[in-house]
């Protein structure tokens, strides 16, 4: 399966997600940063989840936990709890993960690297956890960590406002410098 790669801003939208082990708190955690407001609802939870700024329902998922909801992450450790979130999802027309089951989800997660605003995200397709994750430590060892981000991206805005042919000149040059900078 071909799978297509995007970027959410969630900013303001709600992120359900079922279960609050070690996998829940880390998608709770992985919302939150990048400002959705979060429900987690599980009978159980981490001791971490509490710390958190989202609203805990303490009980086991029922389909109308998904009102209001942008998109879900089914992360409990029953897979058939999860398959019913990955349902009742798809019956509202939500995106939704399962940590148990991702073959059977319409959305499947990756492993990240951040650095600032960048963000470099990786899907193997294989359900292959171990390879996204060596290959992200790989790219996180080889990133320059001083790289000037704002400046470029300034200095591009900037040359999209002159005339042709200083403008082509100009983002020539830096896409060049950017190349170097990161041994591309
Ligand atoms: C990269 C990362 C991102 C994230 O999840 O945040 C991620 N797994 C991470 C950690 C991790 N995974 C597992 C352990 C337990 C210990 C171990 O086995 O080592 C740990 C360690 C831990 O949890 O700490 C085992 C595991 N993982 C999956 C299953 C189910 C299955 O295989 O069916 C099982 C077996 C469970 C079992 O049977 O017990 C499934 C998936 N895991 C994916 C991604 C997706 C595939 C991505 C790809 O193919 O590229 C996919 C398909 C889920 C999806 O699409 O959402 C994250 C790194 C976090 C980081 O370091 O940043
Ligand atoms: N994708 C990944 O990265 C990854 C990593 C490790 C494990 N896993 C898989 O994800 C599952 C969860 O892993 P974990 O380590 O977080 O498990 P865990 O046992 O720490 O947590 C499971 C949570 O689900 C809750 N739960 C159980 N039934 C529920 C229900 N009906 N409604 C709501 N919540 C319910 C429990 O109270 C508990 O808080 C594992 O069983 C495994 O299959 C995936």
């Amino acid at each position: 399966m071909t799978l297509f790669p995007v970027f959410l801003d969630l900013s303001g939208k709600r992120g359900l997600v079922v279960g609050a082990g070690h996998v829940g708190l880390r998608r709770a955690r992985g919302l939150l940063e990048a400002g959705a407001r979060v429900t987690v609802v599980s009978p159980q939870a981490h001791p971490e989840v509490r710390a958190l700024d989202l609203e805990l329902v303490e009980r086991a998922f029922v389909p109308s936990d998904l009102e209001g909801v942008a998109l879900a992450f089914a992360c409990t450790n029953d897979e058939d709890v999860n398959d019913a979130v990955l349902r009742e999802a798809e019956a509202r027309g939500l995106w939704a993960s399962s940590a148990s089951r991702p073959e059977r989800a319409s959305m499947r997660l990756g492993a990240t690297l951040r650095s600032g605003d960048l963000l470099v995200a990786i899907q193997t397709g294989a359900d292959l956890p171990y390879l996204s994750q060596a290959l992200r430590d790989k790219l996180s060892a080889a990133l320059p960590s001083d790289l000037p981000i704002a400046a470029w991206s300034e200095r591009r805005a900037q040359a999209l406002t002159l005339p042709e042919p200083a403008r082509s000149d100009v983002l020539a040059s830096l896409k060049d410098e950017i190349r170097k900078a990161v041994g591309a």
